[in-house]
C-alpha cells in the first residue's frame, strides 16, 4: 500500500488535497456498482484518497441483478439446448436420448446466485485492498458543494470531488402490476423461481432477447410484446432480421408488435393466468387480452437519481437523467444555457449516454482522469456492445441505417462488406455456420464506422473491431493484418478484404 500523497500525479491540485486536512476525501463516489468501482480503483491508481458509499449493494446492477447473473443463466440454459439438439449432436457423429439431459431449476438458479456473489466478493475485497473507504450508506449529496451526507447516520463528509454512479433500476410501464412473482422485472427473472409453460415477454430489446433464449432453452414457450412496429428495434434491420430468423422462428416464440402492454395483472402460479390486455400503438384501441403464466417485464431502465439531494444542489434532471458534458462533469440542466456544476461528476447508467457495464467503468476511469487534470474523453462511437444469446448478436457504431443518414448529412460515401460463418472452417467444425458479419465504412478513406455481427461467438468478435474504430484503423490496413486459422475470425478478415476487393483464402 502506497500512501495517497506519494502518488498524487503532478497535475492534481494538492493545495486543496485531503492530506493537507481541508477534506476528509479526495473523491467521494456515490453509487459500487460497476462504474463506481471503476472510478475508485483509478482513483487508489492516482494516488487520491477515495470513499465509496455503498449504500449497501456492492457491485450494483451488474453484478447482483444483471451481466454477471443473466450471464450465469444463459450459459447453463445454453448447455441444456445444445444437448437436446439431437440433430446437431447426430450431425457432430455424437447420439444421445435427449429425455436424458434433464436440468434443476433450482441447481441452475443457485449457479446464477453463486457467481453473483463470488464477483460481489471479489470486488469488495479488491476496494479494500487497495485502500479505499467502503462507506456502507447510502450517499447523497447536501445544500453546500463538496460535501457527502451518509444518509445512514447523517455524517456529513467534506470531498474536493463528488462522482454520482447511482446507476439505474427497471422501468415498470403504468398500468404494470409487477409482483415480482408471476408478472417481473429481469430483477426477479432472475431469481429463477419457476419455469413456466408459457411466458410473456413485453419488450424485444437485449433483456427480452437473452431471457427469450433462457425461457425457450429450459422449455418453455415465449410471446414477445413489442411496443414498437418491429421485434428488436433499436438493432441494425439486417441483424434483426436475421435473428429473427435464427432466435425466433425456429423456436416456439411468437409475438405482437405495434401493441402496448396496457394493463397487466398479476396471477397465481398453478391457479390463476397472469392477464395481459394489449392496445393498439397508434390507436390505442384495445386489441387482445392474454392469459399467460407469467410475464417479464424488460421495457429498459431508468435512472436510479432520486433521494439523493439533487435538487439541492440545484440539478435539474429529465427524467431522472442527469445531464453531464463530455468530461462527465455535472451540468446544471438540459437547457442550453445549463452551467457546469463544479467538482461533480455523473458516470454511468445514471447520465443515460450509453446503459452498458463497460460503459459505466469507462466514465469512471475518464471522470478521475480530468478530476487529475488530464482532459479525456471517452469515444462512444467505439463503445461495443452484445446481446448473449445463442447464436450472439454485436455491434460497434451506428446501425446501417443511421450510417446512410450520417453518409449525406456528412457528405461521405458508405461502403460496405460482409463475411460468412458459412464460409469459415472453425464454424462449421463447430456445426455453427450461421451468421454473418458486416463491416460498415467510409469508402474516400477507408475508416471503419460500424460493424454489426449475428454468428457463434460474436461477442468476442466485436473487440478487434471495436479497436479499429477507437484508434481510427482503416479497412486497407485490416486487410492485411492476419489473422489465425482456423478461428472465427477470419470472419472478419473475409469481411475485410472484401472491404478492398481482396479475396480470403
Ligand atoms: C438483466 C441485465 C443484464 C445486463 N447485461 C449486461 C451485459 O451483458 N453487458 C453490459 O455491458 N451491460 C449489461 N447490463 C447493463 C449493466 O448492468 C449496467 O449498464 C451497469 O450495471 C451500469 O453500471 P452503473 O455503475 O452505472 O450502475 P449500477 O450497476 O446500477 O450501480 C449503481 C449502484 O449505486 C447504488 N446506489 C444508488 N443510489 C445510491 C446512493 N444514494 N448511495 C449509495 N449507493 C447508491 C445502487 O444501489 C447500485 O448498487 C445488464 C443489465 C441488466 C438489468
Ligand atoms: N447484453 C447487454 O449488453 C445487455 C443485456 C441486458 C440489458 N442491457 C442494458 O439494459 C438496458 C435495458 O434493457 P431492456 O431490454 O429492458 O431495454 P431496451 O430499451 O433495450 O428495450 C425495451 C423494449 O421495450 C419496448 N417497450 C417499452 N414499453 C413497452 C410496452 N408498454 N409494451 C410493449 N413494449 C414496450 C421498447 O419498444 C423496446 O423495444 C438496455 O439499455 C441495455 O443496454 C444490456
Amino acid at each position: 500500500f502506497v500512501p495517497a500523497s506519494n502518488l498524487r500525479p503532478a497535475s492534481y491540485s494538492m493545495a486543496l488535497s485531503a492530506a493537507d486536512g481541508e477534506f476528509d476525501f479526495d473523491v467521494a463516489i456515490i453509487g459500487c456498482g460497476v462504474g463506481g468501482h471503476g472510478a475508485a480503483l483509478h482513483s487508489r491508481a492516482q494516488g487520491l484518497s477515495t470513499a465509496v458509499f455503498a449504500g449497501g449493494d456492492v457491485g450494483g446492477t451488474c453484478v447482483n441483478r444483471g451481466c454477471v447473473p443473466s450471464k450465469a443463466l444463459l450459459a447453463a440454459s445454453g448447455r441444456v439446448r445444445e444437448m437436446r439438439d439431437t440433430a446437431h449432436l447426430e450431425s457432430l457423429g455424437i447420439q444421445i436420448d435427449e429425455d436424458a439431459v434433464q436440468y434443476s431449476r433450482e441447481g441452475i438458479a443457485n449457479h446464477a446466485k453463486n457467481l453473483a456473489n463470488k464477483v460481489k466478493g471479489n470486488l469488495e475485497n479488491s476496494l479494500v485492498a487497495l485502500g479505499c473507504d467502503v462507506i456502507e450508506g447510502r450517499g447523497a449529496l447536501t445544500g453546500n458543494p463538496q460535501e457527502v451526507m451518509d444518509q445512514s447516520t447523517g455524517k456529513i463528509y467534506k470531498c474536493k470531488d463528488i462522482i454520482l454512479a447511482p446507476g439505474s433500476v427497471p422501468f415498470v410501464p403504468p398500468g404494470v402490476i409487477a409482483d415480482e412473482k408471476t408478472v417481473y422485472t429481469s430483477d426477479g427473472a432472475l431469481e429463477l423461481q419457476f419455469v413456466p409453460e408459457w411466458v410473456a415477454i413485453i419488450g424485444s430489446g437485449y433483456i427480452g432477447l437473452e431471457f427469450s433464449d433462457v425461457y425457450t432453452a429450459l422449455g418453455a414457450e415465449v410471446t414477445f410484446i413489442e411496443a414498437l412496429p418491429n421485434l428488436m428495434p433499436t438493432f441494425d434491420r439486417e441483424i434483426a432480421k436475421q435473428a429473427e430468423r435464427l432466435l425466433i422462428r425456429d423456436r416456439p416464440i411468437d409475438y405482437r408488435t405495434g401493441v402496448f402492454a396496457a394493463e397487466v395483472t398479476p396471477g397465481i402460479p398453478g391457479e390463476k393466468p397472469v392477464t395481459i390486455k394489449m392496445i393498439d400503438a397508434q390507436t390505442k384501441e384495445h386489441v387482445e387480452t392474454l392469459e399467460v403464466d407469467a410475464a417479464m417485464v424488460a421495457t429498459g431502465r431508468v435512472p436510479n437519481t432520486g433521494n439523493m439531494g439533487l435538487e439541492d444542489r440545484g440539478i435539474k434532471t429529465n427524467r431522472g437523467f442527469v445531464n453531464v458534458n463530455e468530461k462527465m462533469q455535472v451540468l446544471s440542466s438540459h437547457d442550453e444555457d445549463a452551467e457546469v456544476i463544479p467538482n461533480l461528476y455523473c458516470i454511468g447508467d445514471a447520465n443515460g449516454k450509453m446503459m452498458l457495464a463497460h460503459a459505466a467503468s469507462a466514465h469512471g476511469i475518464s471522470a478521475i482522469e480530468n478530476i487529475c487534470g488530464r482532459e479525456h474523453v471517452v469515444n462512444h462511437a467505439a463503445i461495443p456492445a452484445a446481446c448473449f444469446t445463442h447464436p450472439e448478436i454485436s455491434m460497434v457504431g451506428p446501425t446501417e441505417e443511421q450510417a446512410i443518414e450520417m453518409a449525406q448529412k456528412e457528405g461521405w460515401t458508405l461502403g460496405k462488406s460482409q463475411g460468412n460463418f458459412r464460409a469459415n472452417s472453425k464454424a462449421l467444425a463447430e456445426g455453427e455456420g450461421n451468421g454473418i458479419a458486416k463491416v460498415l465504412f467510409k469508402k474516400e478513406t477507408g475508416e471503419v464506422v460500424a460493424v454489426h455481427i449475428i454468428g457463434l461467438h460474436a461477442a468476442d468478435l466485436i473487440q478487434e473491431c471495436a479497436n479499429a474504430v477507437a484508434a481510427g484503423t482503416t479497412v486497407q490496413e485490416l486487410s492485411m493484418m492476419v489473422h489465425t486459422h482456423p478461428t472465427l475470425s477470419e470472419v472478419m478478415d473475409e469481411a475485410f478484404k472484401g472491404a478492398v476487393g481482396m479475396a480470403s483464402h
